[in-house]
């Protein structure tokens, strides 16, 4: 009997190694206090993990079509000029190698705009599609800033002298975010946009040994991503000082402000801890951004802060084919399988409502001969690790996952998107959707409808119209005659409440995973915060 099935190669049973090395432990550029900007040597091991074309996804065909997209600043500095190439943007230039490094072709236009108002030092609240480029967006010019003033000597990296007891880490860079996979890919990318700097990147989250990440923490710390509850932890336990924060960054912010995890943000950034002079900034990035959360999210900004949106906010790219097939409950795991096989096999992530879900549907296929694996929050981080590590690696090319990897992760080759369970939550559809067709390349999203989905009929009809894709018969009900694709912006205290979309992920919603609290990366050992949900 054949060990695989169709075109798809049998899953790689090197996938669970004796050991795990945990994404925190992975080689950060290793400055010496007695190197200068010029006399900084390469790494050229280090250099090849971080840049080689393998470990990053490379800019497809599409990537001229971001330039279509609208883009509003409002609040912004006077006389705002978008750049146009990274070389127009100031930055200093070892960062600059970093982005040549990168091979990116030109800036993307949330890049475009972000650049210069990060660089006058403005509080942003920024919404653009999935896989436009948001981290670099925020991550360099913040990089930038930092590095040009510690070469000029007006800022220093505070290091533990040897011997030294009581030593507490006091990042100048903060950035927070809802899950720890995302965590982790957050820091992938710091370690790039450092190198050869003397800004040392650490990663902070739940489940991992927090006995590694203080040891990380310990060796010096510039530049810290945290999942909420591992951070407010380690500050608690007095090895994070919050106090020289420069720059707070909340990436995937309407999700780190939604009902789960409101009190922690809300706890870390009004702290007496957290560097609160005017010279701080802080920035939002999202995809989508309710409009409840937003008005939560002033809260955190200073008054004068800016604003900036390209294409609607809660929008998706046309660059992802999306078919919605009906497909009752008790047909769908037929229906998958014949997907499954009716594509060339390639990188594949299907998601599913629940952990129970996702379990069954491993095994069902597994036991088919698929290469599938696994992720949710029920797993322990070291599986999560390992089956996201496998499902890059190719070595098991199809993940099942709940909606713990809806948000920001950016694998390279994701051809499809399966919703085996469709979220009734229309931003958590975009977010899932927009794991594939990044940086400008194609991808298809395929969802399995049935009437459990009733609730998400209109919104999703309605994004389907605006992104000029077919509207299967079952849902041409829900076309509206006098539909109108109106550009949302960013809410307005004068303006009309609440448009389209303006209650997606409030919650309200029965179906909505906006109820559930993501995993924050509360460790097991946190006895305070939101019950993890076991996303
Ligand atoms: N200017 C650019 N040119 C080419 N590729 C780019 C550019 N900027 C970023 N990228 C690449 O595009 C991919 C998507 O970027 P990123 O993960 O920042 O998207 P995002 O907007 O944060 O998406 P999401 O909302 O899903 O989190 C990354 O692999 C990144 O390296």
């Amino acid at each position: 009997m054949s060990e695989s099935i169709g075109n798809w190669v049998k899953r790689d049973p090197n996938i669970v190694p004796e050991t795990i090395t945990w994404s925190s432990e992975k080689r950060v550029y290793e400055w010496k206090s007695s190197y200068t900007k010029d006399s900084a040597p390469s790494d050229p091991a280090l250099e090849k993990e971080l840049f080689s074309s393998e470990s990053r996804i490379n800019s497809g065909i599409h990537f001229k079509s971001y330039a279509e997209m609208s883009v509003s600043v409002k609040d912004g500095p006077p006389g705002l000029t978008p750049i146009v190439s990274f070389d127009d943007a100031g930055l200093d230039s070892v960062v600059l190698e970093n982005v040549k490094r990168m091979e990116f072709p030109e800036p993307t236009p949330i890049q475009r705009n972000a650049l210069p108002i990060l660089m006058q030092n403005y509080d942003l609240m920024a919404c653009a599609q999935t896989g436009s480029g948001k981290t670099a967006a925020f991550l360099v010019p913040t990089i930038s800033k930092l590095v040009s003033k510690i070469f000029k000597g007006q800022l220093a990296t505070i290091r533990r002298r040897p011997g030294q007891a009581a030593w507490k880490a006091t990042p100048l860079v903060l950035i927070i975010l809802p899950t720890r996979e995302l965590a982790i890919q957050i820091f992938e990318e710091a370690r790039r946009f450092t190198y050869m700097t003397p800004l040392r990147p650490v990663v902070i989250y739940g489940g991992a040994e927090s006995r590694v990440q203080k040891e990380q923490i310990q060796k010096g710390c510039d530049i810290l991503v945290a999942t909420p509850g591992r951070l407010k932890d380690m500050v608690e336990r007095g090895i994070v000082s919050l106090a020289r924060v420069r720059v707070a960054i909340l990436d995937e912010a309407d999700r780190m402000l939604d009902m789960g995890f409101e009190p922690q943000i809300r706890q870390i950034m009004m702290s007496s801890d957290l560097a609160r002079d005017e010279g701080r900034q802080t920035l939002m990035f999202s995809a989508t951004f309710p409009r409840d959360i937003q008005t939560l999210a002033r809260e955190f900004l200073k008054e004068d802060f800016c604003r900036l949106r390209v294409g609607r906010i809660g929008g998706t790219t046309s660059l992802i084919k999306q078919n919605i097939i009906h497909v009752e409950d008790y047909e769908k795991k037929e229906t998958i399988f014949n997907t499954l096989l009716d594509y060339p096999p390639s990188r594949t992530l299907i998601f599913v409502e629940t952990k129970r879900t996702a379990d069954a549907l491993d095994d069902f296929l597994y036991n088919k001969k698929f290469p599938t694996c696994s992720i949710h929050g029920d797993r322990d981080q070291r599986e999560r690790e390992l089956a996201l590590r496998a499902f890059k690696e190719g070595k098991s090319p199809i993940l099942i996952a709940t909606a713990v990897a809806s948000r920001g992760l950016d694998i390279k080759d994701v051809m499809h998107v399966i919703n085996y369970d469709l979220s009734n939550d229309i931003d958590e559809y975009v977010h899932r959707i927009g794991r594939t067709a990044r940086a400008g390349n194609p991808g298809t999203a395929t969802s399995f409808y049935n009437s459990n989905n009733i609730p998400l009929a209109p919104t999703l009809t309605k994004l389907l119209l605006e992104c000029k894709q077919e509207v299967p018969d079952f849902l041409q009900s829900y076309i509206s005659p006098n539909v109108t694709f109106e550009t949302d912006d960013f809410y307005d205290e004068e303006a009309e409440p609440a448009g389209y979309g303006a209650n997606a992920g409030t919650g309200d919603d029965p179906g909505s995973t906006w109820g559930n609290q993501a995993d924050s990366g509360w460790g097991s050992n946190q006895t305070q915060g939101p019950a993890n949900d076991g996303w």
